[in-house]
């Protein structure tokens, strides 16, 4: 492999996956692991977007657009070395590109998990906009980022501990503290990690 692919070591991570997946759950506790900042994706949606998937109707790349455009600028605004944790379905690969135009050391976190597994998840899920209806449409737009640089790939059914200590490894050589500047303690390699 590539020596500088093989060194790339993200300085901001997007949580990505279908709805479901544990994008949330596992950004927020990253970000809290980190002392990074958490950006949740989902509020940055238009009041248009978010009713269609109230009302069972998947967004389309017109109505993404200007979202990952927001999103993008989001991380542009961030100093060099100010950690951020993005959480954003980024579903396809022009979707995922528009977000590394806007930061050189953008990592993807990719919490794969499959169709059964993320129905039960988001029907069972109380008081959350999305449509389960929709959860078809998400895979239907998925496209796996694995083999693209800058990614992992980890199973979503782990435990989210272990979710976590999956990214902090992968992240640790650069990862700071709250401070911006003390280097984590270094994680013990864990198993599950599928990158
Ligand atoms: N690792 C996990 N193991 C088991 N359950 C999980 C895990 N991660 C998240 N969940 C649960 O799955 C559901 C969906 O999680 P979460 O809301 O974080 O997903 P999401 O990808 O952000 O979804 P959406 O994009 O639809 O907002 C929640 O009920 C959450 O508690
Ligand atoms: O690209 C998309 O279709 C959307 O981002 C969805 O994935 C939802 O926002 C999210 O999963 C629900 O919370």
């Amino acid at each position: 492999m590539d020596s500088a692919i093989q060194d790339f070591r993200p300085t901001a991570i997007v949580v990505m996956g279908v709805s479901g997946c544990g994008k949330s759950s596992v950004g927020e506790a990253c970000s809290k692991a980190l002392g990074w900042a958490l950006l949740e994706g989902d509020a940055y949606h238009s009041p248009e977007s978010i009713a269609k998937m109230r009302d069972g109707i998947a967004l389309t790349d017109a109505d993404r657009a200007g979202w990952l455009l927001r999103l993008s600028d989001l991380l542009r605004q961030r100093q060099p070395g100010e950690g951020v944790v993005l959480t954003c379905s980024a579903l396809r690969r022009k979707y995922r590109d528009s977000l590394r135009a806007g930061h050189a050391q953008l990592g993807f976190v990719f919490l794969a998990l499959d169709y059964q597994d993320a129905l039960a998840r988001v029907r069972e899920r109380p008081g959350h906009f999305f449509s389960p209806t929709l959860v078809a449409d998400q895979f239907a737009t998925l496209e796996s980022p694995a083999g693209e640089p800058g990614v992992r790939v980890l199973d979503a059914r782990l435990p989210l501990d272990t979710l976590v200590a999956a990214v902090l490894d992968w992240l640790a050589p650069q990862a700071c503290g709250p401070s911006g500047r003390e280097p984590m303690t270094p994680i013990t390699p864990m198993t599950g990690d599928t990158a």
